[in-house]
Order: structure tokens, then C-alpha cells, then sequence
């Protein structure tokens, strides 16, 4: 298992990139949608940023910037074959938002993947890492990374045109 101080050494990571559509669990079996990045995205991560599960700021389009959790990895419990990248953003939103941009920055690293004996207690565990993200995410060296000119520049980016 990777070491946390190796991991954390990347943070804060910034990236951005179109919502694409996954197995459709998340809403569905979870109750907890995961916006998912196409595979370029993922495999533009750096390779020393493990997979596990990860909390930080997230924002949609020009939108506003909100708490989130983000697994990165092959999700063990549904054995997935492909490496994906998925974000849960802490907020209601009114519709869902595939083919817009998501901007995120990962700042903390929570946990490894798992395997779950049931959907039940991947589902415990997923809340349990929403309610820690929620609280590190309060803590003044995380709040100052929501105010970071990466979502400033995305706004004036996509208000633009460009
Ligand atoms: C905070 C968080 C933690 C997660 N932890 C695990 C895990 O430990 N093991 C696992 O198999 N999947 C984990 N998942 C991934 C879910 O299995 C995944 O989001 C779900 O399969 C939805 O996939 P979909 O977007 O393709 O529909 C986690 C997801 C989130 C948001
Ligand atoms: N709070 C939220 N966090 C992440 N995605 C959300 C949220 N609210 C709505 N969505 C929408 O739900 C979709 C993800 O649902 P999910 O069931 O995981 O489907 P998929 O397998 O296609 O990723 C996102 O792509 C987004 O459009
Ligand atoms: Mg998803």
C-alpha cells in the first residue's frame, strides 16, 4: 500500500475535462452520482498519484466551487477493467451535467479502493468519506485552495468562448 506522505507530496492536483458516462451505478445502485472523466484524462495522470480515494473542490462549467470526493482507481467491488476517475460533488444539482467541463482540485487523500462484502457497506463507507472530506475541507490550508485562480481562470475561460 502506498505510503500518505508520498501520495500527498502531489497535492494540490488541478485538472479539468468533459463529463462522460459510466456503467450509470453511481445515481442508480449508490445514490451517489460520480461525474466520470474520459480515459485520456485519467491516463494524463501523473504516475505517481495512487489510485484510492481522494476529497477536494470541484466546480461545473463557470459554476460555483463545492466540496467533493473523487475515486481513482478500479473500483474492486465491481471489478472494472478499465481505470476510471470519478467525482462526487457535495451539492444538489438541479439536472444532470454530461459533456460539460469539470474542474477539479484534489487536495487530500483519504483512503485506499476497497473490496465490500456487500453494496451496503460500500455504500457506509462511501458516506463515511464524504462526511471526512467535509470536515478536512474546513480546515484554512484546504478552504484557500477553493479560491484558487485554476477556477477563477476556468470561468473567464468558458465565459469567453474559448
Ligand atoms: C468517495 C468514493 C469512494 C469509493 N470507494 C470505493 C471503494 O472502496 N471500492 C470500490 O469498489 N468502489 C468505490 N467507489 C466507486 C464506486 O464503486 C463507483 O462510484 C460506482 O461504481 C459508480 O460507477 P459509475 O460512475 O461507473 O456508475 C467509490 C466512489 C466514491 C465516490
Ligand atoms: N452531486 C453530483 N455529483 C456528481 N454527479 C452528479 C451530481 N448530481 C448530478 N450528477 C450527474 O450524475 C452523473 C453521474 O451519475 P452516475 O450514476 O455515476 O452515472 P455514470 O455511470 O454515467 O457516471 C454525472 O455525470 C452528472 O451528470
Ligand atoms: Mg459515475
Amino acid at each position: 500500500m502506498p505510503r500518505a506522505d508520498c501520495i500527498m507530496r502531489h497535492l494540490p492536483y488541478f485538472c479539468r475535462g468533459q463529463v462522460v458516462r459510466g456503467f450509470g451505478r453511481g445515481s442508480k445502485q449508490l445514490g451517489i452520482p460520480t461525474a466520470n472523466f474520459p480515459e485520456q484524462v485519467v491516463d494524463n495522470l501523473p504516475a505517481d498519484i495512487s489510485t484510492g480515494i481522494y476529497y477536494g473542490w470541484a466546480s461545473v462549467g463557470s459554476g460555483d466551487v463545492h466540496k467533493m470526493v473523487v475515486s481513482i482507481g478500479w473500483n474492486p467491488y465491481y471489478k472494472n477493467t478499465k481505470k476510471s476517475m470519478e467525482t462526487h460533488i457535495m451539492h444538489t444539482f438541479k439536472e444532470d451535467f454530461y459533456g460539460e467541463i469539470l474542474n477539479v482540485a484534489i487536495v487530500g487523500y483519504l483512503r485506499p479502493e476497497k473490496n465490500f462484502d456487500s453494496l451496503e457497506s460500500l455504500i457506509s463507507a462511501i458516506q463515511g468519506d464524504i462526511e471526512e472530506a467535509k470536515k478536512q475541507l474546513d480546515l484554512p490550508e484546504h478552504l484557500k485552495v477553493k479560491e484558487d485562480n485554476f477556477f477563477q481562470v476556468s470561468k473567464s475561460k468558458i465565459m469567453n468562448g474559448h
